[in-house]
């Protein structure tokens, strides 16, 4: 996350941690959301077929052991199958992640409230991006999870020629600017926008940021929307 904040520990208890095994370590490849009690959901561009991956809920600061983590293993990974890494722009880039078994559910770790299908947020909503992304393009990354408020572009904005163009399509969320932005690192976590119920849900998952930079101008992160994938989401959890 560029240009964030710390956020208050386990205050996005659904974000999660999602880390790679190379060779006998594990390190932090993307985030991601706990959307049910044995399910994450990420970024398709997260999963790398052969690669073994596990969870950690309840993390904060990474460099130390705080008492609040827990280590899932993933049990099944279903990419949409619509996903092409080869064709970021044709959008789907979700992952389902199937847990070995649920982590115990607290003030550190809950699951997220999803919107509905087909909810839209009108341009301006405030969300707030979470995850341990780089600080800045080619930057290092935070050991405390970091948050920045990033404001909604409507899809007008966002396909204009300058802006995003033909590349972001309407299942995706443009939010954020040329100074707040998400970051490499950031991949696979969640949107998080106030309801008017007073509960936080989370609309998208972080997609991508420019090439060139992460914060560039009129290249606002792009989030992978939910509300657009409702159905898939219910069909499999239920049938896996
Ligand atoms: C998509 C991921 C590989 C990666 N995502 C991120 O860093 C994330 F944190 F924003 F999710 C990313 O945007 N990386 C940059 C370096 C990138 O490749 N961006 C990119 C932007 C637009 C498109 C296009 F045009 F196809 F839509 C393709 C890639």
């Amino acid at each position: 996350v560029v240009n964030g904040e710390d956020a208050r520990p386990h205050s996005w208890p659904w974000q999660i941690s999602l880390q790679v095994k190379h060779g006998s370590q594990y390190h932090h490849t993307c985030g991601g959301t706990l959307v049910g009690p044995r399910w994450v959901l990420t970024a398709g561009h997260c999963i790398w077929p052969g690669d073994v991956y596990r969870v950690v809920l309840g993390e904060h600061d990474m460099s130390t052991q705080e008492g609040t983590e827990q280590i899932r293993d993933v049990l099944r990974i279903i990419v949409h199958p619509s996903w092409d890494i080869d064709f970021v722009a044709d959008g789907n880039d979700l992952a389902l992640l199937k847990l070995d078994k649920s982590p115990i559910m607290g003030d550190s770790v809950g699951v997220a409230c999803l919107p509905e299908a087909g909810e839209m947020l009108p341009p301006g909503t405030a969300c707030y991006i979470s995850g341990w992304g780089n600080l800045y393009t080619h930057g290092p990354m935070p050991d405390k999870l970091q948050q920045a408020l990033l404001p909604v572009v409507g899809h007008s904005v966002c396909s204009q020629s300058d802006w995003w163009g033909s590349f972001v399509k309407t299942t995706m969320i443009c939010a954020g600017g040329d100074i707040v932005s998400g970051c490499n690192g950031d991949s696979g976590g969640p949107l998080n926008c106030l309801g008017q119920d007073g509960r936080w849900f989370v609309h998208g998952v972080t997609s991508f940021v420019s090439s060139r930079t992460c914060n560039e101008v009129k290249k606002p992160t792009v989030f992978t929307r939910i509300s657009a994938f409702r159905d898939w989401l219910n069909d499999m959890m239920l049938h896996y």
